[in-house]
């Protein structure tokens, strides 16, 4: 019985994607501009050999037709493509669960980019049913510049900072202490079920610590409240089936805890690996270990900072041998992105990019999977593996996957 790990690279765009345009994000290309900008900033090329050996740097280039400043390059050894979306949106949970086999076709709900940007009706119902005091924000903004134009407000008068972007999200700031854990995550899950009725896709609890508008820091105790997918994830088949489902950071909260038997939360990209090497030693067979590594995208992507991604970059790349070593010959690894969220791109906002679509087994040979239609590929290619009735998109590449050169047998 076969054995399942996706590494989701929160952000990790390899080129715009064909309705780039759509989007304003032509031109895009997170992956080979970070590369570019770390180059530039220090002289000398990233080196990512295990990353390269997996096939991103051939992935990126053949999608996104730019060249990927890297040094120790490798001939992959590894089924390499890379994916665009169907979804209508560029958001975390369209990306998640398209990959998973659940495309999201329907039209989010947005808050427009004025200031006030919330319908005042849905202000007032808010503060009737939470108790607190009013809001500030109300409007669109970056999660730590809003930190530093309104946090001190926020500890002196208890009024949550309420904030969005070009995403579905409704963003609620406030202070750990001050205005208390337990209290920001209530207020969530009121506004969570206030917002059904305008198809608002997550509210997000921002948390923070700190005593003066220069060092307040965002706390790892962010919690998302996403609505439900459309219809069951790869995930819910598996665990229906009996398989394992264990989650890696936050991927239990952007599937809505839907198809997940076991969660675990790490802080930050290191912690996040070894939860992963720690679990994958002792899942069972029809397990899924699926990791969101949400640094990328949070703390580098949005922030606009190209040379701290190619850093975490190296970092997960460092990793990687760890993890390959762990792999059982019946064991697949998937290395994917959710979206792009280019650091060299104007704004903040996340980017419409193809994603690469990374698969390793023991004894693969460099295998090229072309452009593929939709990230459900993958999850179609996972439900083969797990043999599990095919799923509703997707297109499978199992085939690829299948006839791995044992050791020795050459
Ligand atoms: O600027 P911060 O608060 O990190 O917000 C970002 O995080 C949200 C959820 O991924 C996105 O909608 C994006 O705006
Ligand atoms: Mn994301
Ligand atoms: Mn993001």
């Amino acid at each position: 019985m076969a054995r399942a790990i996706i590494l989701m690279a929160d952000s990790l765009g390899i080129g715009a994607a064909p309705d780039a345009d759509k989007f304003g994000d032509v031109g895009a290309n997170t992956f080979a501009h970070l590369l570019k900008a770390y180059s530039d900033e220090t002289g000398s090329p990233l080196s990512l050999p295990n990353l390269s050996l997996l096939g991103l740097v051939d992935a990126c280039e053949a999608a996104g037709n730019e060249p990927c400043l890297v040094s120790d390059r490798q001939t992959p050894i590894a089924a390499w493509g890379y994916a665009k979306e169907l979804s209508s949106g560029k958001d975390t949970p369209s990306g998640h669960w398209e990959m998973a086999g659940v495309p999201v076709l329907f039209d989010w709900g947005y808050f427009p980019d004025t200031q006030p940007c919330f319908p005042q009706e849905f202000i007032d119902e808010l503060i009737a049913r939470t108790g607190i005091p009013g809001i500030l924000g109300n409007c669109h903004a970056s999660g730590t510049t809003i930190l530093e134009q309104l946090g001190e407000e926020h500890v002196k008068t208890g009024k949550p900072i309420c904030y969005t972007s070009a995403d579905s999200v409704f963003q609620i700031a406030a202070h750990e202490q001050t205005f208390g854990l337990e209290k920001l995550y209530q207020v969530c899950e009121i506004t969570r079920a206030l917002l059904d009725e305008m198809n608002i896709g997550r509210v997000i609890a921002r948390p923070f610590l700190g005593s003066t508008n220069q060092d307040f820091a965002r706390t790892g105790n962010r919690r998302d409240y996403s609505v439900l997918p459309p219809a069951p994830t790869l995930l819910d088949k598996l665990a229906e089936d009996g398989g394992e489902v264990i989650s890696i950071g936050k991927i239990a909260d952007i599937y809505a805890h839907q198809g997940i038997t076991q969660k675990h939360k790490a802080p930050g990209l290191q912690n996040l690996l070894e939860k992963t090497s720690e679990v994958m030693a002792s899942a069972p067979d029809h397990s899924l270990i699926f990791t969101n590594l949400v640094d990328f995208d949070e703390k580098f992507g949005h922030r606009r900072n190209p040379v701290g991604y190619a850093k975490a970059l190296k970092e997960f790349d460092d990793y990687l041998p760890t993890i390959l070593k762990q792999l059982k010959p019946d064991d697949v690894l998937i290395i994917t992105a959710d979206h792009g969220c280019d650091p060299t791109f104007p704004g903040t906002e996340h980017t419409r990019e193809y994603v690469p679509v990374l698969a390793y087994r023991a004894g693969l040979e460099n295998t090229p999977l072309g452009e593929r239609a939709s990230f459900a590929d993958i999850g179609q290619t996972l439900a083969q593996w797990f043999n599990l009735p095919a799923l509703d998109y997707g297109d499978g590449f199992i085939n690829k996957l299948t006839a791995p050169i044992v050791k020795g047998n050459e």
